[in-house]
């Protein structure tokens, strides 16, 4: 890399405020509903699929490959993710937040071998405290002030 050469950093955040000028410029937003997403994202993966369709397997960096054709793997590539940042955005899911969360979930459901076995309960409760998080209770929740009139007790 040239050393004046800065790496242009895209965040998510950016890409999805670009698809959505970009939907809003056309009035196409009606169009972008969650189901029309999927379907358009799916449709994508098909696109990228028959790229690498009766290639038979490829060398990692696609050394073989033509410069077109990997301009060409970088558009359907781009298309997948275009429609999968709106699609987050329009379900009104943080798809940065929500993925950093997974990476979490899957290193602790997937130790490095290093981890020894009495690690493993320890591991287990993480995971679950993460999958399942206790709901937020505030004061009024508890006992007799409940907003439905429950009462809690030991028992509960
Ligand atoms: N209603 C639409 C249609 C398109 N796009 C955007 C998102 C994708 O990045 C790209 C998809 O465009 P096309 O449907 O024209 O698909 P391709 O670019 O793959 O063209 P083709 O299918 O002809 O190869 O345009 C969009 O946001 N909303």
């Amino acid at each position: 890399m040239d050393m004046g050469e800065e790496k242009e950093v895209v965040s998510l955040g950016t890409l999805s405020k670009k698809m959505d000028d970009f939907a809003k410029a056309r009035d196409w937003e009606k169009y972008h509903s969650p189901r029309n997403l999927l379907l358009a994202m799916v449709g994508e993966v098909g696109e990228l699929s028959e790229i690498f369709q009766w290639r038979g397997e490829v060398e990692r960096g696609l050394p073989d490959w033509k410069e077109e054709d990997k301009v060409h793997l970088g558009e359907e590539l781009s298309d997948v993710l275009l429609y999968l940042v709106r699609l987050s955005d329009v379900c009104g899911v943080d798809l940065g937040k929500a993925a950093l969360r997974k990476l979490e979930l899957n290193a602790i459901k997937y130790p490095a071998p290093k981890q020894t076995d009495h690690c493993a309960a320890l591991r287990k409760l993480e995971l679950n405290a993460i999958k399942y998080p206790a709901p937020k209770q505030t004061d009024h929740c508890v006992g007799e002030h409940s907003s439905d009139n429950t009462k809690l007790t030991e028992d509960n």
